[in-house]
């Protein structure tokens, strides 16, 4: 296995706090690495990060063999490295199917005011579609996306992130406000999607991670504690005891133990 994604001794201090403390992490091509830690870890500052939009005070970021710490976010999204909701944002009154083609016009370069000769081009309109059909909106390209629910729009969005044929994507709480069912039905978009698409995953709910994860990284404190698959992570003494610490993190600390009992 080769690292896609590198991260070495990052930093981000806001003030006297240290939400990134010397983080050091690697991701491999193909895999889905999971990341997580209690709340206020540093999980989001480290995305952020990642995608661009924060510049770390110290530490380097190499992405696919290229040094990326500079780099702006729409350059690393051009690069491969793309994130759910920040790279592209739905047109709530265009159907599913106009903003899928819309994605894909924006992925070869093209403005968004050569819209309506969009609509004339047939094999976009049919990568739209596949697309469609990849992230489970094939009985929905003429809805408005507007009108769609809650979950729907994560996987209209996901399927406007393949449209810029991402070498690895972001994924900042997919299942956020999702009840069970739309939560499962990302999983399984997110299962099948992981044949292709390498992964880096924030997400708080445990039952999600441990299904979808190659490998996981805890955060604590803004310190990465330890990197290992799900059976690693879940026996890990300090991540059991980061989460018993976590006055805050109800749902989660007992999810965690359970994956532990279950193990
Ligand atoms: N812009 C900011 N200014 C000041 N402090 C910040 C800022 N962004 C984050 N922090 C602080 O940095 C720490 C890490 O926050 P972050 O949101 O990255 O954690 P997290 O692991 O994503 O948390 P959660 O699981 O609750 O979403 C927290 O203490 C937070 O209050």
């Amino acid at each position: 296995m080769t690292a896609i994604l590198q991260v070495h001794g990052l930093v981000k201090q806001f003030g006297g706090l240290m939400a990134t403390d010397h983080a050091n992490l690697s991701v491999e091509q193909g895999e889905l690495h999971a990341l997580i830690g209690p709340n206020g870890a540093g999980k989001t500052t480290l995305i952020h990060q990642l995608s661009g939009a924060l510049p770390p005070d110290a530490g380097r970021i190499v992405f696919a063999g290229q040094e990326i710490t500079a780099m702006p976010m729409h350059q690393r999204a051009r690069a491969g490295l793309a994130r759910s909701y920040q790279i592209t944002s739905i047109f709530q009154r265009l159907s599913v199917l106009d903003n899928l083609a819309l994605a894909l016009q924006s992925k070869n370069g093209s403005s968004m005011r050569f819209f309506r000769s969009a609509r004339s081009d047939a094999p976009r309109y049919e990568q739209a579609r596949a697309l469609a059909d990849q992230v489970g909106l094939s009985s929905k390209i003429q809805s408005q996306a507007g009108a769609l629910s809650h979950g729907e729009q994560r996987q209209l969005e996901i399927g406007m992130v393949l449209a810029l044929r991402p070498r690895l994507m972001l994924l900042d709480e997919p299942m956020a406000g999702m009840g069970a069912e739309e939560s499962q039905r990302m999983v399984q978009l997110l299962l099948t999607l992981k044949s292709h698409t390498t992964m880096v995953l924030v997400e708080h709910d445990m039952d999600a991670v441990f299904q979808l994860a190659d490998r996981i990284s805890a955060l604590v404190f803004g310190k990465v504690i330890a990197t290992g698959t799900p059976d690693t992570i879940r026996k890990h003494p300090d991540v059991q005891q980061a989460y018993l610490g976590d006055s805050d993190g109800g749902n989660e600390t007992q999810n965690v133990h359970q994956q532990g009992a279950t193990a």
